[in-house]
């Protein structure tokens, strides 16, 4: 493939202003039957997510992905959520036991709105096969498949009934895919979304590699309906984990759904553990992010996130941080 790169690599260019103040620019976005505040979900991962942050997340507007990896609540969860007229948003896996599961929900008439099938290597027949399960006995829960990196695995879980895709292999802050395997689409992610973009039929999910804000306007300029993150979410007073001290500064663990602490076991390892500073309110953060897309929406000449879609971009090689730290 010819014209790769990633995020920093990218701007995008302004056009003129329609108007007179960000808070004018909408930055809603509708993913099947619903419509969410923001076009960014927090990745479905142990120490980014829990129950009361779900809670929050869809009593808020926002969309949520649940993790999988305490399988035996999600039934009840589904209840809860439902219970409160929220969104039931779930993750399931591809073993034996998901099966059983799945056919469990639909006995017991306990549909999730959302499914998503949340595996490493997301062009398989096992992923096909779970997608294809989900649909014949959940028809009505919206399913998101993947991981992959390429069109034609996208064509491919689309064609088996996917409703939508999540395109990222190891661009991760957490990921060492890359490393261990020598796969992925680890530093050509903004590329590789593009590439799959163009021959996704039904929404893409752009996942990993988020590092700013700015990213986010970047990923919906190169076909991503929805972003999913990890990294810029860990480490909030609300996060789940563990907070130590160090040197007077307060930090929260963050480790990879494959990795080592995650697994129990060291089999198959593909993600680390690390520790961030602590950021505060994850309350404040999705503000920031809000008013942010908000103004980028404004830089794309329009009031709505789909002016972004057509703004022209420059690469620039690496060159737009010219040496200075984000934040
Ligand atoms: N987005 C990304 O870049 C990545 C994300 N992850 C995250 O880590 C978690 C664990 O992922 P995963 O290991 O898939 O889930 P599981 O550990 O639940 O594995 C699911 C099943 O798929 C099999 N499997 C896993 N990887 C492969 C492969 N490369 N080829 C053939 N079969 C495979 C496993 O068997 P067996 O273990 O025996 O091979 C197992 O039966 C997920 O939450 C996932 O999102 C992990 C790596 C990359
Ligand atoms: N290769 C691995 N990827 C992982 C692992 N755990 C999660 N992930 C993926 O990372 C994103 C979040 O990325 P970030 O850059 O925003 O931090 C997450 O949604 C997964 O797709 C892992 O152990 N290994």
């Amino acid at each position: 493939m010819e014209n790769v790169f990633d995020y920093e690599d990218i701007q995008l260019i302004p056009a003129k202003c329609i108007v007179t103040s960000r808070s004018e620019c909408d930055t809603a976005v509708t993913l099947g039957k619903y419509k969410f505040r923001l076009p960014v979900v927090p990745a479905n991962m142990q120490t980014i997510i829990d129950e009361k942050i779900a809670t929050y997340l869809a009593e808020n507007g926002y969309f949520y992905v649940m993790h999988r990896f305490q399988p035996e609540t999600r039934k009840n969860f589904i209840k809860d959520m439902h219970a409160r007229e929220l969104i039931a948003s779930i993750s399931v896996g591809v073993k034996e036991e998901e099966y059983g599961f799945i056919e469990e929900l639909a006995y017991e008439k306990i549909v999730p709105d959302y499914i998503t099938i949340d595996i490493a290597h997301g062009h398989s027949n096992a992923v096909i096969q779970m997608i294809q399960h989900i649909k014949l006995h959940l028809p009505d829960a919206f399913v998101i498949a993947g991981n992959v990196g390429t069109p034609e695995a996208v064509r491919e879980l689309e064609n088996a009934g996917a409703d939508a895709t999540k395109v990222g292999i190891g661009p991760g802050k957490v990921c060492i895919t890359k490393i261990k395997t020598g796969f992925g689409t680890g530093g050509w992610q903004l590329a590789a979304l593009r590439w799959c973009a163009k021959a996704a039929s039904k929404p893409i999910i752009a996942d990993g590699g988020i590092r700013t804000h700015g990213d986010i306007a970047k990923s919906i300029r190169f076909g991503a309906s929805m972003v999913m993150i990890g990294s810029l979410f860990a480490g909030h007073e609300e996060s789940p984990g563990e907070t130590i001290e160090k040197d007077g500064k307060l930090y929260k663990e963050y480790f990879g759904s494959a990795s080592e602490f995650q697994k129990g076991e060291r089999k198959n390892v593909e993600g680390k553990k690390m520790y961030v500073e602590h950021k505060g309110s994850l309350v404040d953060t999705l503000k920031e992010m809000e008013q942010d897309l908000q103004s980028s929406i404004s830089y794309a000449g329009g009031n709505r996130l789909e002016s972004i879609r057509n703004v022209d971009y420059v690469v620039v090689k690496n060159s737009i941080f010219n040496g200075d730290k984000v934040y």
